[in-house]
């Protein structure tokens, strides 16, 4: 059934202040089409979750057939989003205009990150399509979702340097946010030890003594278009594992070249690909760890990773 009213979720600050954009794009486009929406403003961190949630909720109450919760942000929005469906509502199809800085989903599912073919692509769909997202769960933890990925060493290391680095705030004012991420690129490379870890893929243990860089995903980027996992597939119900050992500087550099480049950085020895539907990994010194750019902090990690299905309302 076409979808005829919208409940349009918003992070007007993804991307530094281009969801206000893309908000504007979008909304004359709803507009011009006489389409119903009504907007819901993501007013702190975390209240994406419960916006969603109380929608899905009415969605699902009053049977609403032609209603649509369309998301727009970046892949911290769509966290939340996921998040709020939780379990309850996870059959509930989402639509998805990106609008962060990364949006990293975005690309690896194939949602166009401009935004009026993006509503093209929703507009027109007829069904929802099916897409992996990840489960996982810490120790004892209430499970989490993850839309893009998990990492452990390096790259959540570069997360928090960047997310902690004073000059951040003052680059994204004049669009030079890349530069506090690659000034954390490099310092994280200098900070970061290699570390011991077991990984554990469909029953089979592989332990590693020199972790550098371990990123459980979906599909295939990260960091905002690094092509870390070029097999990844977000619809094979698989969950995807690169491990990387540590490397000389000119090495790594080499090897981001070549995941900006597509992706032939596989061929290295030193990077590693494992694919399945169970995944164990057990960190065996503190790390730092981060999900979909958020920290996890600095800790031993114990974690399951499953996969799972979410719908977004989506056309190819
Ligand atoms: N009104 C708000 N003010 C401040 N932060 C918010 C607000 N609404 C949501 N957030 C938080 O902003 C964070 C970043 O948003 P989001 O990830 O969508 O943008 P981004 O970081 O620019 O994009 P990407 O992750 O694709 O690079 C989210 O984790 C969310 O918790």
């Amino acid at each position: 059934m076409e979808k005829s009213t919208y409940y349009v979720v918003i992070n007007l600050q993804s991307g530094s202040g281009n969801g206000a954009n893309v908000w504007k794009i979008i909304e004359k486009a709803l507009l011009e089409k006489k389409k119903n929406y009504q907007l819901f403003i993501s007013e702190y961190a975390g209240h994406t979750i419960s916006l969603v949630n109380q929608l899905a909720k009415d969605i699902h109450t009053t049977q609403q057939k032609d209603a649509l919760i369309l998301i727009i942000g970046g892949d911290g929005t769509l966290h939340e989003a996921v998040r709020g469906l939780g379990e309850e509502y996870k059959k509930t199809p989402l639509g998805y205009i990106p609008a962060g800085s990364g949006n990293d989903f975005a690309r690896g599912v194939g949602i166009s990150r401009k935004p009026l073919v993006a509503l093209n692509q929703i507009l027109k769909a007829k069904s929802a399509s099916a897409f992996d997202i990840i489960e996982f769960q810490e120790k004892e933890q209430p499970v989490g979702y993850f839309v893009n990925n998990v990492g452990v060493g390096f790259d959540a290391l570069v997360v928090k340097l960047t997310n902690n680095s004073s000059a951040k705030a003052t680059l994204n004012k004049y669009n030079l946010g890349s530069l506090a991420y690659v000034a954390s690129l490099v310092k994280a490379y200098f900070n970061q030890r290699s570390f011991p870890i077991q990984l554990t893929v469909d029953g089979k243990t592989t332990a590693f003594k020199d972790a550098f860089l371990v990123t459980t995903t979906n599909h295939s980027y990260f960091g905002g278009g690094v092509n870390i996992a070029p097999m990844a597939v977000p619809t094979d119900g698989l969950i995807d594992v690169i491990v990387v050992s540590k490397l000389p500087l000119l090495k790594i550099i080499s090897l981001f070249v070549m995941m900006l480049l597509g992706g032939r950085h596989t061929r290295f020895k030193s990077v590693h690909h494992f694919s399945g539907k169970k995944i164990h990994l057990e960190t065996l010194h503190a790390v730092d760890g981060q999900a979909d750019g958020e920290e996890l902090g600095k800790q031993l990690f114990d974690l399951d990773f499953n996969p799972a299905t979410r719908y977004f309302w989506f056309a190819n």
